[in-house]
């Protein structure tokens, strides 16, 4: 039996009957929504502001998440460049009235610092006792 990961989610959630796809289940559109959202968060916090997605790399999906679970979203910041951060995001399933939880999505969100003019910005460093 898994269990869900040992730290916080960024986002938890319950999938409803309208983020559901033409077949009942969970539309990938959803939980990659969901997945930009956590890793929006803590680019914006880490950046101190506006921040906007630039890429998702190596999206698979392993399982399907079904109307009804519990979806927690894992984003961990992994990497600062001058302007841009890499966001690891992992996505679990857990059925509504079960302990059992399965990791059903994982991906690497780029996101870049923006100024208010849409043009990107310097970030902070990664500080080691944050992250
Ligand atoms: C259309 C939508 O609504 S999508 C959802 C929301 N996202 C957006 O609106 C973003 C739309 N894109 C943009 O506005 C622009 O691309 C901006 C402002 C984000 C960036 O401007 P650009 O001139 O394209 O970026 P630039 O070439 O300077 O690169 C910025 C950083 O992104 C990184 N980057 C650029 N392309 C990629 C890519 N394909 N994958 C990963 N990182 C990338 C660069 O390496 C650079 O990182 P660094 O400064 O840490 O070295």
């Amino acid at each position: 039996m898994s269990t869900l990961p040992d730290q916080h989610p960024t986002i938890r959630v319950t999938a409803m009957p309208s983020d559901a796809n033409p077949y009942g289940d969970i539309f990938g559109g959803w939980l990659m929504g969901q997945m930009d959202l956590a890793a929006g968060s803590v680019a914006s916090r880490h950046s101190g502001g506006r921040a906007v997605t630039i890429a998702a790399e190596g999206m698979k999906f392993h399982a399907p998440v079904l109307v009804g679970d519990e979806v927690s979203v894992y984003a961990t910041l992994v990497r600062v460049g001058n302007t841009s951060m890499t966001i690891e995001v992992e996505a679990w399933r857990r059925a509504r009235h079960m302990e059992d939880a399965t990791k059903v999505t994982q991906a690497r969100f780029v996101f870049v610092a923006t100024d208010k003019d849409r043009k990107p910005r310097t970030v902070p460093p990664m500080d080691p006792a944050k992250n």
